[in-house]
């Protein structure tokens, strides 16, 4: 669990939903009458089943959708970070990167030494500056979500909108993301939301954690009282349980499989 004691300037919210709904198809709502708010400073956590409607929210909280009914507010520039980067071109790395400053370049301007550079620090600080020449397309799943990752920091986002980011990654670089996002909360005072099907990243890093459950039941609270194993457990459908390992309190699931 994130440490509550870390000072952060809460003063106020990054981000605001107000009975927002949206349905891809009319009568089929996925997001019904949700109301939250993301503290500027904070990171909040989305956990939810598949196909409980986390993405939707997510695009919803960027503005990569228009809420049907209802108010979404944001108080800065919002990079989203989709989960899978797909693109029809063989872009390099570092054009992909440059993209994420297409507000700071201009229309049909060329990149400045500035935007390079930017772009550059921000492949550094995501481990992937010597990927900077590379073919986009040519690159593995978990490398494309660093990279993606690095184009939203070029970007110099206030609030950073990652779903999944770190689904394609291994164990080395899901705890170099987790850390990434709370040095960038810590040191640069950004607002993160992200998504995750791992409630023990969620239990590493958010302050407050999103239950999302499907059409009108989108539950926010602090990361302590959400994360709860047995809220965690029903959540999912599966036995959860806290573990210590060395100091730690680690949620882990209580998988019915036995060796065969
Ligand atoms: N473009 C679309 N058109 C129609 N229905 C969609 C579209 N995108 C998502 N849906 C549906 O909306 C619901 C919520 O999808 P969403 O991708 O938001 O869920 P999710 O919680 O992110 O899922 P997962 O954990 O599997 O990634 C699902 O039933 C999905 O089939």
């Amino acid at each position: 669990m994130s440490d509550e004691s870390t000072p952060v300037a809460v003063n106020t919210d990054a981000i605001v939903l107000r009975d927002v709904s949206f349905a891809y198809r009319a009568g089929t709502p996925v997001i019904a009458h949700c109301s939250l708010r993301a503290p500027r400073g904070r990171i909040l956590a989305l956990l939810g089943p598949n196909g409980s409607g986390k993405t939707t929210l997510l695009k919803l909280i960027a503005g990569a959708l228009a809420p049907e009914h209802g108010v979404v507010e944001r108080s800065g520039l919002v990079g989203y970070v989709p989960q899978l980067l797909h693109l029809n071109f063989a872009y390099s790395v570092l054009d992909v990167v440059l993209m994420g400053r297409a507000r700071q370049i201009g229309l049909f301007a060329t990149p400045s030494r500035r935007d390079v550079d930017a772009a550059m620090t921000a492949l550094g600080r995501v481990g992937m500056r010597g990927f900077a020449e590379r073919s986009f397309d040519e690159l593995s799943g978990g490398e494309r979500q660093l990279v993606a990752l690095a184009r939203a920091l070029a970007a110099h986002a206030e609030i950073l909108v990652l779903d999944e980011p770190t689904s394609a990654l291994d164990l080395r670089h899901q705890e170099m993301v987790l850390q990434w996002m709370q040095a960038l909360v810590r040191e640069d005072g950004l607002t993160v939301v992200f998504s995750t099907h791992q409630p023990q990243h969620a239990d590493a890093v958010a302050h407050e954690v999103a239950l999302v459950q499907g059409p009108g039941h989108v539950d926010v609270g602090p990361a302590a009282r959400m994360l709860d194993a047995d809220v965690v457990g029903r959540l999912f459908g599966v036995e959860i349980q806290r573990v210590r390992v060395d100091t730690l309190d680690v949620l882990t699931p209580r998988w019915k499989l036995r060796r065969g």
